[in-house]
């Protein structure tokens, strides 16, 4: 069970929060709505929301509001989540269960109504990846000058489109796709549920493109920065209770510059862990937690937080210009 805060619609279609039960500390939840769902933009992606389906397993709130407002809101976030099957709750003491949670980290938890008893089962020993990944491949900016083969851990809509955006065709690929036949400008590994030392074949496939010594720039967001530098050889490990929210302080260890993030992450980079070659390339201002690595001559970088605009800053978005930080 998490702690978030962040724009619902978004954070509900997140892939990243497979098979998790979200808890939101801010207090009245419901009252913008939700907007169109299936709306696509031009790119065949989901317009208002970051993937086709809701992917949290249930939602619990304080207070919820049935009425809502908002220009762009055609249904209340009760009606959605009631098309979808994915319980709710409200009237929990959202504050006390982040005592909670903030004293024994997240918890393993269940929703269970009368007279329909469930399993309980831990998320964290499955591979949510090949859950949420797709199942072929897939062409967004066709015609685009530069060819990024984008691995699919569970992406959000608005990652491909700001790849889009910046020139790239964008090859969506499984996330267990052989990566070293593939010819690209570019590899960009995806955000993603789930713990990233499970995703086996995807860290081996990564880790023969770096030792392939291949030219082309290798970036990877959140789960992408886990799985690479797991495949350079370091160490990962569950936080306590993750970061999460859109106020999280992170510092370029290069520049010094300081940015204010959005995150979803619940486990870690033990920094000390990279192998000689590699470095840190952000780090958490709070809790010095690993927020990114690069290779030291290699075009290889990541970032641990979200650096684009929906549902958060926009100061970080500069982060996928491929040659912006690396
Ligand atoms: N947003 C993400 O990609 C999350 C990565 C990983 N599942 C974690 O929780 O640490």
């Amino acid at each position: 069970m998490w702690i978030y805060w962040l724009r619902y619609p978004e954070a509900l279609t997140d892939p990243s929060y497979r098979g998790q039960i979200l808890t939101l500390t801010y207090p009245i939840v419901g009252n913008y709505g939700v907007p169109n769902t299936q709306e696509l933009d031009e790119l065949g992606l989901r317009k208002h929301v970051e993937s086709a389906n809701i992917q949290v397993s249930g939602l619990l709130v304080q207070d919820y509001s049935n009425e809502y407002s908002h220009w762009n809101s055609v249904k209340s976030l009760g009606q959605w989540l009631q098309e979808e099957k994915v319980p709710a709750l409200f009237g929990i003491d959202t504050r006390m269960l982040t005592k909670i949670i903030r004293d024994k980290g997240t918890v393993l938890a269940k929703i269970e109504f009368d007279g329909q008893p469930i399993e309980i089962s831990d998320p964290n020993q499955k591979n949510l990846i090949a859950e949420v990944s797709t199942k072929e491949i897939k062409v967004f900016g066709k015609g685009n000058p530069i060819k990024v083969v984008a691995v699919d851990c569970g992406v959000k809509h608005n990652i491909i489109r700001l790849l889009v955006k910046r020139g790239a065709e964008v090859h969506l690929v499984p996330w267990d796709q052989d990566l070293l036949s593939l010819d690209y400008d570019g590899l960009f590994i995806s955000n993603g549920p789930g713990d990233p030392s499970l995703a086996e074949t995807l860290i081996n496939n990564v880790r023969k493109v770096l030792e392939s010594d291949r030219p082309q720039p290798v970036f990877g967001i959140c789960m992408g920065n886990q799985i690479t530098a797991l495949a350079a050889g370091a160490k990962s490990y569950k936080l306590p209770m993750g970061n999460r929210g859109q106020n999280q302080p992170v510092l370029n260890v290069m520049t010094g510059q300081a940015f204010i993030t959005a995150q979803n992450h619940g486990y870690g980079i033990d920094s000390k862990s990279l192998p000689a070659g590699w470095s840190p390339l952000f780090v958490n201002a709070n809790d010095g937690t690993n927020e990114g690595i690069m290779h030291n001559t290699k075009p290889v970088f990541t970032a641990q937080f979200h650096p684009e605009a929906k549902g958060g800053p926009t100061d970080t978005e500069v982060i996928k210009d491929f040659d912006g930080v690396a």
